[in-house]
């Protein structure tokens, strides 16, 4: 029998970030459980974009191995509709853990809150997408303008991935503070390619090399265009701005520069693209000898000047000393400027993509709602 503090779990999508939220579940469980026997989460659902797998005794399957028992699963697979009919019946608290890009997911937000299931995500299309979708998802949610019976949305793997970016803008406003400007380097891709194809000192690899390395650690978005495109760090400002306050109707309201060559616009696959884009590094090369030539780097960064509502997205040149042009890895930077912290920004640092960081953020949301609903 479920007890007032069984807490049932669905998952939806278990790619590189679903893997890891699966093992960081497990020992969850475990460290809630020790802390507290009545503590019991159960997974219910796991699905995939073919597949999914159900608990029907409410019992919850194995964390362990639901993957696998997945793979094995061949009944028909429900509509996302007849999904959250049966998540919304289970005898307790529900939270629904999207691990997917999917848009159409994130459309059915304000309706899964309105069940009264609540919601861990790092998919942004339902916080970037338009503006009424954004304004209908918080004011279905439990920690929106809902009321207590709806669901919680938590979404902190949106931007930054675990890095703790929404929780301190949030934290930020809410304290009173007048955030002024946000800029930095927000995708771990574009950090990944920049400082490994255009390292400060010189030397570095094919830039399509590199895209491929970053797709392989499991740093892009599922298709690599989304981030090349410029869009992955739009998203991730439309979402930062309209918790600053502003009004931004959608990723492509204010200018982003894409580095898709204009000639692998048409690629009908991502694919198709990767394998074109050898082709194309001689424009990459270009770019790096003309910064190179001035004794600079070039670095994909972001925007948002609030009194002025500007957002942007693009190419920067920085000299070798800027802290964006030293930056390691998949690192990101966001940098806050408020009144109350002056000319010296509140800084968040350190790796912006990768299966376990960002899972790491979904974790943590989760929690977040435990503590809530207990
Ligand atoms: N990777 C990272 O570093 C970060 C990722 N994110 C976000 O996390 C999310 C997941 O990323 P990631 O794990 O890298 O992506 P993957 O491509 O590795 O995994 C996506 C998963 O979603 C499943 N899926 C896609 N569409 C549907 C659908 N309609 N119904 C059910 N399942 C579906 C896929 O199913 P199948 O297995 O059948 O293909 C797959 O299991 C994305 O929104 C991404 O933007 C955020 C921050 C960082
Ligand atoms: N593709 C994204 C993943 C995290 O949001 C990135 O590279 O930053
Ligand atoms: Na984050």
């Amino acid at each position: 029998m479920p007890g007032p503090t069984t807490m049932f779990i669905g998952v939806i999508g278990v790619g590189g970030v679903g893997k890891a939220f699966l093992g960081q579940l497990e020992q969850l469980r475990l460290r809630l459980s020790k802390a507290n026997p009545a503590i019991d989460l159960r997974l219910i659902l796991l699905r995939r974009s073919n597949k999914q797998l159900f608990s029907e005794s409410w019992q919850g399957v194995s964390i362990k191995d639901a993957v696998s028992e997945l793979d094995k699963v061949n009944t028909p697979l429900l509509s996302l509709q007849e999904t959250f009919d049966y998540l919304a019946t289970a005898p307790g608290k529900v939270v629904l853990v999207d691990n997917t890009s999917d848009q159409t997911l994130a459309n059915s937000y304000p309706v899964i809150l309105r069940k009264g299931i609540s919601i861990v995500t790092p998919n942004k299309k339902a916080f970037s997408g338009n503006f009424e979708l954004w304004s209908d998802i918080f004011k279905a949610a439990a920690n929106g303008t809902g009321s207590p019976s709806d669901g919680y949305v938590f979404h902190e793997s949106s931007v930054g991935a675990g890095l703790p970016v929404i929780s301190t803008l949030k934290e930020l406003v809410e304290t009173g503070d007048e955030v002024t400007k946000i800029e930095g380097v927000f995708s771990g891709t574009m950090s990944f390619l920049f400082n490994s194809f255009m390292p400060v000192g010189g030397g570095g690899g094919k830039f399509s090399a590199e895209v491929k390395k970053a797709k392989e650690l499991g740093f892009t978005e599922p298709d690599p265009r989304d981030d090349l495109n410029g869009l992955d760090v739009a998203r991730k400002l439309t979402i930062l701005a309209r918790l600053a306050g502003l009004k931004v109707q959608s990723p492509t309201s204010f200018p982003v520069e894409s580095l898709i060559p204009k000639e692998l616009e048409s690629c009908n696959s991502g694919d198709e693209f990767l394998q074109k884009l050898p082709e194309f590094d001689n424009q990459m090369e270009e770019l790096k000898a003309s910064a190179a030539k001035e004794g600079k780097v070039v670095r994909f960064v972001g925007s948002i000047d609030v009194p002025s509502q500007a957002v942007k997205v693009g190419l920067e040149k920085f000299d070798a000393s800027h802290p964006i042009a030293a930056l390691k890895g998949s690192d990101n930077i966001i940098n806050f400027y408020t009144q109350r912290y002056g000319s010296n920004p509140l800084i968040v640092q350190g790796a912006g993509a990768g299966g376990e960081v960002t899972a790491m953020g979904v974790t943590g949301d989760l929690l977040k709602v435990i503590r809530q609903l207990q």
